[in-house]
């Protein structure tokens, strides 16, 4: 199937201002993608720019095969939208709410939407004025998820969820996937999209830092490694090989740091008999608070 979203050097500024400096990305059919990024690396800007909340200055986009300028209508109707400020009249109550909203899609069996609010703990009867900043969400999830739409856009979808609920938040999403939907949601937090997500996307400073699998972003990640002999080993044994660096040797035990493929140094490790071998698994926080600052070390 075609991507679902493409996105081909989008620009967008405010004034002065950049929201997103020619962004290209592409969303395939099917997956999970995680949008990360920085406090105003341009997360929400890319997101109203697919729904055509806002324009772009320069730059294309398709979303669903559609030019969301043209299509909004037909866009909308087949798109599942959490914003990160979501907003609905107060005055209603959840139930209310939830119903109007179905029925502007075209009707919704009420028992779907029953299914939704239960799951996720979210009172119906409750005004929306006096919901706490979690119910809140909780009904903004309610409304992107429950007419199964064929691509959901989430903004910080578990911003002020609990921890249980966080995890409902992250069942729905791997069903919607195993449907055959797609998800592009942005967050802030490495370990849900690493929970959930296909592939991950980093934008900074309004431009794509890094794209990759979950895994592949954890294989180009630096490990500690220790490796201890029976015998005394030497500096020069483990010289000039790929990926190694900060290389100490005492006697019988090697320390470094290791990037990428660990092959060149476990084929000079087993020139001599190994007794044990640790390598520390890279923290992802600390990867992408590498992508986040631009430090070398993601490079
Ligand atoms: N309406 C606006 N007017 C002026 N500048 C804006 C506007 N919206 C966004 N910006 C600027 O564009 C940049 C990107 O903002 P955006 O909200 O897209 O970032 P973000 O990645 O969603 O950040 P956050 O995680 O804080 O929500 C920021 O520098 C922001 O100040």
């Amino acid at each position: 199937m075609d991507d679902v979203i493409v996105l081909d050097q989008l620009t967008k500024t405010y004034g002065r201002r950049r929201g997103l400096a020619g962004l290209t990305l592409r969303v395939h059919a099917g997956e999970v993608l995680g949008f990360l990024g920085p406090n105003g690396a341009g997360k929400s800007t890319t997101i109203r720019l697919l729904l055509d909340l806002i324009r772009p200055t320069s730059g294309t986009l398709r979303v669903l095969g559609l030019d969301p300028r043209a299509d909004a209508v037909a866009l909308h109707r087949r798109v599942g939208y959490l914003a990160g400020d979501f907003i609905v009249d107060g005055r209603q109550t959840v139930a209310s709410c939830l119903r109007f909203l179905a029925a502007l899609r075209g009707g919704i069996p009420a028992r779907r939407i029953t299914a939704l609010t239960e799951r996720l703990d979210l009172d119906t009867t409750a005004r929306i004025t006096g919901l706490s900043k979690g119910n809140r969400q909780k009904l903004g999830i309610v409304q992107a998820f429950m007419h199964r739409p064929e691509l959901l856009i989430l903004d910080e979808p578990t911003s002020g969820l609990d921890p249980l609920v966080q995890q409902t938040f992250l069942d729905l999403v791997t069903e919607a996937r195993a449907d055959g939907r797609t998800v592009f949601m942005s967050s802030h937090i490495m370990a849900e999209v690493e929970a959930v997500a296909d592939r991950v996307a980093i934008i900074r400073d309004g431009a794509l830092a890094a794209l990759d699998t979950v895994a592949g972003l954890r294989h180009q990640a630096v490990r500690d490694i220790e490796l201890t002999f029976t015998t005394p080993v030497t500096a020069a044994d483990f010289a000039g090989l790929p990926g190694v660096t900060d290389l100490r040797v005492t006697a019988t035990t090697l320390r470094c740091r290791l990037t990428g493929s660990p092959d060149a140094l476990l084929r000079a490790a087993t020139r001599h008999t190994v007794t044990s071998l640790t390598a520390t698994e890279p923290a992802l926080e600390d990867l992408f608070h590498a992508y986040y600052t631009g430090a070398d070390s993601a490079a």
